[in-house]
């Protein structure tokens, strides 16, 4: 395989928690471009392998490769300077603020610009301009000058993808981007997700198995602390441990 195509490699990776084991041995690859889903069972660990990958918890043991170069351990600091950006829970966001100020608040800070430094207005030009092409490739074009507060909750879905994407990553991890919605608005931000993440390498945790199968080229799953298949959608389906453990009769 070609080291160069790998986005994330990770290597026997495991987390306990006070003693109780959670990850055990979690092998990975992530290839430049891949729409990557990780399924399983509830509790499996998805979430947790997304907060050590995005540097929130520290892995017990086990390495973490991205694009290349070693970042096990790192804050999420600076893996989001490195281009690693998990998305947004709309309550992390500044509720009072409108959406473009949402949303340029993330370009500054990719920029490494503090929300209140004023640069020359030829670059606060820039940063508009930017942060308006964001918020019109998520449709939220016109309702920029609202506060977070008036969306409904799929336009604030859309909203935490803008500023997922505000900061220019190259890797974005999505932990169930359409929890909670109808099957129009779950069809409408797979849509959006699909078209405005091209070229860049997703991964993306979903238990609607429709999203999964319609979005991802690859399929990842976890189940008992370990990764017990990897491959296409085709190859999952067809697997008979996954039918076993997971898909049973789906
Ligand atoms: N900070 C923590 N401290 C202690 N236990 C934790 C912590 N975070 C997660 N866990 C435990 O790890 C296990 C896996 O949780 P995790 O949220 O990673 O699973 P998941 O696969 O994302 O589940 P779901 O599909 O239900 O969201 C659970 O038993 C959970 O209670």
């Amino acid at each position: 395989m070609n080291e160069s195509l790998e986005v994330l490699r990770i290597e026997k990776l495991c987390k306990d928690f006070s003693g109780l084991e959670i990850l055990s041995g979690v092998d990975l690859i992530v290839k430049r471009g891949e729409r990557h889903a990780v399924i399983g069972p509830n509790g499996a660990g998805k979430t947790t392998l997304f907060n050590i990958i995005t540097g929130k918890y520290k892995p017990s043991s086990g390495r973490i490769y991205y694009r290349g170069r070693d970042v096990s351990g790192l804050s999420p600091d600076v893996l989001a300077q490195m281009g690693i950006a998990r998305s947004f829970q709309i309550t992390n966001v500044f509720q009072g603020l409108t959406v473009l100020e949402n949303v340029l608040a993330g370009v500054r800070s990719k920029r490494g610009l503090k929300y209140s430094f004023f640069r020359r207005p030829v670059e606060q030009r820039e940063l508009v301009e930017r942060a308006k092409q964001i918020i019109e490739a998520v449709g939220l074009y016109d309702l920029m000058d609202r506060p977070v507060t008036s969306l409904a909750y799929g336009q604030q879905r859309a909203l935490e993808i803008a500023i997922t994407l505000s900061l220019d990553p190259h890797l974005i991890l999505l932990d169930e981007p359409t929890a909670g919605m109808t099957r129009e608005e779950t069809k409408n931000v797979i849509e959006l997700i699909d078209r405005i993440t091209r070229g860049r390498t997703l991964i993306i945790i979903e238990h609607d198995m429709d999203v999964v199968f319609s979005l991802a080229d690859t399929i990842s799953v976890l189940h008992h602390g370990v990764i017990i298949a990897s491959g296409s959608p085709e190859k999952i389906r067809n697997d008979q441990r996954v039918k076993d453990a997971y898909l049973g009769e789906e």
